[in-house]
């Protein structure tokens, strides 16, 4: 059995309860506050800040020049694609490009940003792959779902959302970290697998928790 095949197994009660979140069945059927989106947004586009590093690292420790220009490649992605779609949306929304940059991280943007730095820092790319891992692959699989919506590829606020995570190109980047991580594990011990499983369950775990933060739009206790 392929590694990816093991871990997308053990993820789905952590995916499904993500998929069925009323913030994204919000995102899917229209009803979402714009409000809890908003935060999304601006805490969101801090992550990918942080999530392009991550990238950034997997060109560092790449084996290979392919594997370099991949990672290169999905750097550029995050950091002028998918920022893109961020930057439009806060135009929309009414945040000015200083105020989207200057938001300060909530707990679980802390805390989920720092978790995956720690982790593609100190481990080698096996261990990053599986920290980056359900970022791509969850939000491809949330996008499919959500685009068989009638509609909400059309929304007003949210078809933007739904068209840019259900289109191929995302899928591709998904499916090329997979495709890496069963290469590079193919022989590796149980042990480390366990190890690579234990990441990336934290990091489906961590998605759920930023559905969560956001339609709670969860900020510090006691800050001013
Ligand atoms: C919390 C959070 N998790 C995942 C994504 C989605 N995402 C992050 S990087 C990437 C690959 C190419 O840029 C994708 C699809 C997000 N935006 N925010």
């Amino acid at each position: 059995m392929k590694l990816s095949e093991r871990l997308y197994e053990k993820a789905q009660p952590i995916w499904e309860q993500s998929h069925s979140h009323p913030f994204v069945q919000g995102i899917g059927n229209g009803t979402l506050d714009i409000e809890k989106f908003k935060f999304f947004m601006c805490q969101d586009y801090l992550y990918l800040i942080d999530y392009a590093r991550l990238f950034a690292l997997g060109s560092l420790k790449a084996h290979n020049l392919e594997t370099m220009q991949t990672f290169a490649k999905m750097l550029h992605v995050t950091l002028d694609e998918e920022m893109s779609l961020h930057r439009a949306y806060a135009k929309r929304l009414g945040i000015s490009k200083e105020e989207l940059e200057a938001t300060k991280p909530a707990p679980t943007t802390l805390a989920y940003s720092s978790y995956m730095l720690n982790i593609a820092q100190r481990g080698s790319l096996k261990e990053l792959l599986a920290a980056v891992m359900p970022c791509a692959w969850s939000y491809y699989e949330i996008g499919k779902k959500l685009s068989e919506t009638p509609g909400a590829m059309e929304h007003v606020w949210y078809g933007e959302w739904v068209t840019m995570y259900q289109s191929p190109e995302f899928g591709e980047v998904a499916e090329w970290q997979i495709d890496l991580l069963d290469q590079l594990t193919e022989s590796s011990s149980e042990e480390e697998l366990l190890e690579l499983e234990e990441i990336f369950l934290t990091t489906s775990r961590f998605e759920y928790m930023f559905w969560d933060m956001s339609y709670q739009q969860a900020m510090w206790p006691l800050h001013d």
